[in-house]
């Protein structure tokens, strides 16, 4: 019986939840470790997630403020709202935003511009639109400091010689019109956000308009990510004969950032004694190692030789592809790092990532853990091994119908163009075209 075709003992469900034991406290762990505090205008600030549940000190807005540049009047001053004609009030001190607030003196309508202070005794405000004068001339602002040294009943607004000391009005405003309450936004003491956030640009907006100077994070995981193989090169490096490039440390390392993990890259030849030295070097400032190759049925299977020593079991999963893998707890050197071993084909470590692990680590993150599954009709007759859970990648055609790419786990550009995953479950066979068949979306 070939190794394709062998019955594997271990369905992919089983595998998952070994890989949830074993992440698991390790996240947990980072939830419950001592938050990091970045500033609120760091760049690495978004897509991170509160530690702490996050309250204001301060009302949001901090004082009554006008939402429209205009005049502040008391709405008593104006008369009845049913009477006919005109309302001329002199005009008073100005307020420009920025300004403290000043007593509003009776009888008069004080000029005030957007996010100014409302003078305090002032019930409304009404647009400059809606004056007469519709504009602002010359005005009298008595800028910062000069709240005490305005007397109410004293100087008028408008400066001397200003060409209009008196403003008109044809309509009485509701008490409370254009004025924008202190704490209308957040009330101070509220919650601004919960602990477990992700935050957003606009969450950031809102802690830094609260006054949080620095924001309490939770903890990333940190990833040892080690791609095996000697004929595994560097992109940039020249390509020997019986040489490939580099795919998985770059594609994973991308996967397990966009999953909100903290990625060390490195490449090792096949010397199990390279494994073992680097996760005892460096294991340690790590809370995860994830590996890619050297773990099937060949004769040197560097991360088998070096692992399984180790603590790290190895079994066949009935799945294709990342039919092999290997989940545990590496014990090298003193250093115990959970761990995870990827096949080396691109296609089948994408996968099992997709399978295993980034669903944990989005949701430590504050992510969805992945797209819900849904079923689609079949473009075209598909044949799966029946002893495994095939896990096919595609697209949709324009009538919504899967379309499949072939099964190899070597074919990374039809990966890379795949817009879903699709599942052809254990005892399946074979679809026929139009069958329904289970996809999700994939981002990898
Ligand atoms: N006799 C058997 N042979 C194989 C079996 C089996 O059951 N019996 N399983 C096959 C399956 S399925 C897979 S998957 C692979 C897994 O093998 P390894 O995890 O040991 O991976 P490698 O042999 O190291 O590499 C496999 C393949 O992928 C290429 N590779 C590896 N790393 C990279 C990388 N970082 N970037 C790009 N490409 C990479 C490597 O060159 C190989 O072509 O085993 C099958 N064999
Ligand atoms: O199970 Mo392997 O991952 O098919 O290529």
């Amino acid at each position: 019986m070939s190794g394709a075709d062998r019955p594997a003992a271990t369905t992919p469900a089983e595998h998952a939840a070994r890989v949830a034991e074993l992440v698991g406290p390790v996240l947990a762990a980072l939830r419950d470790a001592e938050p990091e505090r970045l500033a609120v205008d760091d760049p690495g600030l978004p897509g991170r997630v509160t530690a702490t549940e996050l309250r204001s000190g301060i009302p949001l807005p901090p004082f009554d403020n006008s939402q429209m540049d205009g005049y502040a009047v008391r709405v008593a001053d104006l008369g009845a709202a049913g009477r006919a004609g005109p309302r001329i009030l002199r005009i008073g001190a100005a307020t420009a935003a920025g300004d403290p607030p000043i007593p509003h003196e009776a009888g008069t309508a004080a000029p005030v511009m957007t996010g100014a202070a409302i003078p305090i005794g002032a019930d409304a405000v009404i647009p400059i639109e809606q004056a007469d004068p519709p504009r602002f001339d010359a005005l009298r602002r008595p800028g910062p400091g000069a709240a005490a040294d305005v007397e109410p009943g004293g100087a008028p607004g408008a400066a001397d010689d200003a060409p209009s000391a008196r403003v008109a009005f044809a309509t009485v405003p509701e008490p409370g019109a254009f004025i924008r309450r202190r704490g209308s936004d957040l009330p101070a003491g509220a919650v601004i956000l919960p602990a477990g956030t992700r935050l957003r640009p606009s969450g950031i907006g809102l802690l830094a308009n609260a006054g949080v100077a620095v924001v309490p994070v939770r903890r990333r995981p940190r990833v040892l990510l080690v791609s095996t193989g000697d004929e595994v090169t560097a992109p940039g490096a020249p390509l020997a004969p019986g040489r490939v490039y580099d795919a998985n440390a770059p594609l994973l390392a991308a996967a397990l950032r966009a999953a909100g993990a903290e990625v060390t890259a490195i490449r090792i030849a096949d010397r199990p004694e390279a494994l073992t030295e680097l996760v005892a070097g460096r294991g340690g400032a790590h809370e995860l190692l994830v590996t890619s190759g050297g773990i099937s049925a060949g004769a040197f299977e560097v991360v088998r030789e070096a692992l399984a020593p180790a603590g790290v079991a190895f079994s066949g999963i009935a799945m294709q592809p990342g039919g092999p893998q290997g989940a545990g707890v590496a014990a090298c050197g003193g250093v115990r790092l959970p761990a995870l071993c990827f096949p080396g084909n691109p296609v089948s470590s994408a996968v099992s990532a997709e399978l295993f692990l980034l669903p944990l680590l989005r949701l430590h993150a504050g992510l969805p853990a992945g797209t819900a599954t849904e079923l689609r009709p079949l473009a075209h007759d598909v044949d799966s091994p029946p002893r495994k859970h095939q896990l096919r990648r595609g697209r949709l055609d324009a009538e919504g119908r899967v379309v499949l790419t072939p099964p190899s786990s070597h074919l990374l550009a039809d990966l890379a163009a795949a817009e879903l995953l699709a599942h052809i479950p254990l005892g399946v066979a074979h679809l026929a075209a139009g069958s329904p068949i289970e996809i999700q979306r994939f981002d990898v």
